[in-house]
């Protein structure tokens, strides 16, 4: 019975880059952390030790530095072709890059109405994201984010679900909906004009899940797809996570009051786990 080297893939993970573009009256700053993954020709760096063909991930790693210099200029998404591009044109011993970004947002504080010109917050969870896929048949762009913690007070019912002699959950019209969204988008094209698609998705995206008359997450989690893809043909699909994040009403009873809705615990775990990803036919 023969053995032999199944899929496999090397690069560098998290290089963590900031920058600093300065304008004559305002910096910007960015942050970013960069994953490189190659699959290729690598079977004999497996099996016979010969580097010869491997680029080291240090190298990888030296040159995400190096090309943001002049190259990390706008998106994460234009940033991450350029890259890709580097890689796959420069190795012929590699049939697949995949570059992954995740960007860490920085506010511009503002005083009274004005910008301040160098000094910004943090403190998001909320990132966004990038996955910029380069094979011989081309680049694929995905964009996306994470971390994005979601909640809304009203417009949120579960009912009439299965009860069997093991479910005590009672029923609600009137609860707290509450998510940490994760969301990956794939387009069909790579030249679009990136910041302006992912702010357009991203508000639909929050305003779909504030207008919505919840009767689920699964119904919101479609609901925020359908209305993505109807907006957008440039948009092939979405994939959304979102947790259902329990707020729990405590029980004042024990203490003689009522609780009308008003006072919660929010338990980290378990969570419910709503996945989806809504297509087009
Ligand atoms: O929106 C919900 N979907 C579920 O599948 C579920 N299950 C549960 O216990 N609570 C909820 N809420």
């Amino acid at each position: 019975m023969g053995i032999k080297l199944g899929i496999n893939a090397y690069g560098k993970n998290a290089i963590n880059l900031s920058k600093i573009i300065r304008h004559a009256d305002h910096h910007e700053f960015r942050q970013i952390s960069v994953s490189v993954a190659l699959e290729g020709d690598f079977e004999t760096a497996h099996t016979l030790g010969d580097n010869s063909r491997i680029l080291p991930t240090d190298t990888q790693k030296n040159t995400v530095y190096a090309l943001a210099k002049e190259h990390f200029t706008s998106t994460i998404e234009d940033f991450g072709l350029h890259l890709a591009n580097f890689f796959f044109s420069r190795n012929p011993q590699i049939s697949k890059v995949k570059i992954e970004l995740v960007e860490h947002g920085w506010q511009r504080m503002s005083f009274d109405g004005t910008a301040h010109t160098h000094a910004f917050t943090g403190g998001s969870t909320e990132k966004r994201r990038a996955i910029i896929t380069q094979t011989a048949q081309g680049a694929q762009v995905s964009a996306g984010l994470q971390d994005l913690l979601l909640l809304k007070t009203t417009d949120s019912a579960f009912e009439k679900y299965i009860k069997d002699e093991y479910t005590v959950l009672k029923e609600t019209t009137d609860r707290i909906l509450a998510t940490k969204c994760e969301a990956t988008w794939p387009y069909t094209r790579t030249d679009l004009d990136f910041e302006a698609t992912y702010q357009k998705i991203r508000t639909t995206l929050l305003r779909t899940f504030a207008g919505h008359k919840s009767q689920s997450v699964q119904q919101t989690l479609y609901a925020i797809g359908e209305q993505i893809l109807l907006e957008n043909e440039t948009v092939k699909g979405i994939s959304l996570i979102m947790p259902n994040k329990h707020y729990i009403p405590f029980n004042l009873e024990q203490f003689g009051m009522d609780n009308n809705n008003e006072i919660f615990i929010a338990t980290d775990e378990p969570f419910g786990y709503i996945t989806g990803t809504v297509v087009r036919e």
